[in-house]
């Protein structure tokens, strides 16, 4: 009996060493959850190296074939990744003024990164953003920190910045258009009057800007960089500007003096207050003879 039994026990010892013997040499190691994996596991699936080795290669059949990879820019892949058209630019957009008139808070708005997203490009020089102007997408470079001779200056849009409470960063603006029309004759300029919400201590009007921009043809923005107030309309303008197109949309005539031209309903009210004098006195003066004259020649058409 005892023999029997001793037997028994080793037989089935022999068939256990048999059993490890197989899982070691043609099944794949059992692995514990709690075992991390290799460390060639842990990367991504495309970056892992693939080798016949591969522990998972037994199982999973033929190994697949070695994934290639190019340097891309992240913009290309985000756009093929949504089904887009790769974006265009990127547009170089340099803003140009006197030391503390908003420049660097300017830049910071147009790039979108009052929550602090927008990165510096791969010079560290500018900030850049992929923004969507007219349903079309495009990349966009910032620089406010133009530090070099200006005929060094590569942009496809100048914005010149001066402070509305400021006179003498305006004239400084004149003095750079000055120069940007000697050195690059066909780089569309913007002129911005920034901290608009400074009313009290204007000293720049918005008709005086409006005279000088016209000026030298080129248009002008009133805002505030510090409330992010028209920010988007400048850069809206910018790019299309660097589109080569005109700032302004078709279609989209009659836009405040803040966008650069006088509206049609603000030229026409501005002409009706000249022909009408403004105050009561000025009418008792007259006598009422300005609307007797007036109504005159409406109604009577037999006193001309
Ligand atoms: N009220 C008001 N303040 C502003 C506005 N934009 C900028 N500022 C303030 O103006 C000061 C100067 O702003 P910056 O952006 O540093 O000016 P900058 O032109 O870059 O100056 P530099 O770097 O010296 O050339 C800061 O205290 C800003 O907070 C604005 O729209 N309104």
């Amino acid at each position: 009996m005892l023999t029997d039994a001793l037997k028994d026990s080793i037989s089935i010892e022999e068939t256990l060493v048999k059993c490890d013997s197989m899982t070691l040499s043609s099944a794949p190691p059992l692995r514990r959850g709690s075992t991390p994996l290799p460390i060639k596991h842990q990367l991504r699936r495309e970056e892992a190296v693939h080798d016949d080795c591969d522990w998972t290669s037994g199982l999973a059949g033929p190994s697949p074939p070695p994934i290639s990879f190019s340097l891309v820019k992240d913009e290309t892949i985000t756009s093929v990744v949504e089904g887009r058209p790769p974006s265009e630019g990127p547009f170089r957009i340099a803003l140009l003024g006197q030391n503390g008139v908003g420049k660097s808070c300017l830049a910071i708005a147009l790039a979108g990164d009052l929550d602090r997203t927008a990165s510096v490009d791969s010079e560290g020089e500018g900030y850049v953003h992929t923004v969507t102007v007219d349903d079309e997408d495009c990349t966009i470079l910032i620089y406010d920190n133009w530090r070099q001779d200006l005929s060094d200056l590569q942009c496809e849009v100048c914005v010149l910045v001066f402070s509305v409470t400021d006179r003498r960063s305006f004239h400084r603006t004149a003095q750079l258009r000055l120069l940007l029309r000697e050195t690059q004759p066909q780089t569309p300029i913007i002129l911005v009057g920034n901290k608009s919400d400074l009313v009290r201590s204007r000293e720049v009007s918005t008709q005086e800007a409006l005279t000088s921009a016209s000026l030298f043809d080129c248009l002008y923005v009133e805002m505030s960089a510090s409330l992010d107030h028209r920010t988007a309309e400048l850069l809206e303008y910018a790019v299309r500007l660097a589109r080569g197109l005109s700032p302004v949309p078709p279609g989209a005539c009659g836009h405040d003096m803040a966008g650069g031209r006088e509206s049609i309903t603000h030229r026409a009210k501005r002409f009706l207050t000249s022909l009408v004098p403004r105050y009561p006195r000025e009418r008792e003066r007259d006598g009422g003879k300005f609307f007797r004259q007036k109504s005159r020649s409406c109604h009577d058409l037999g006193a001309l």
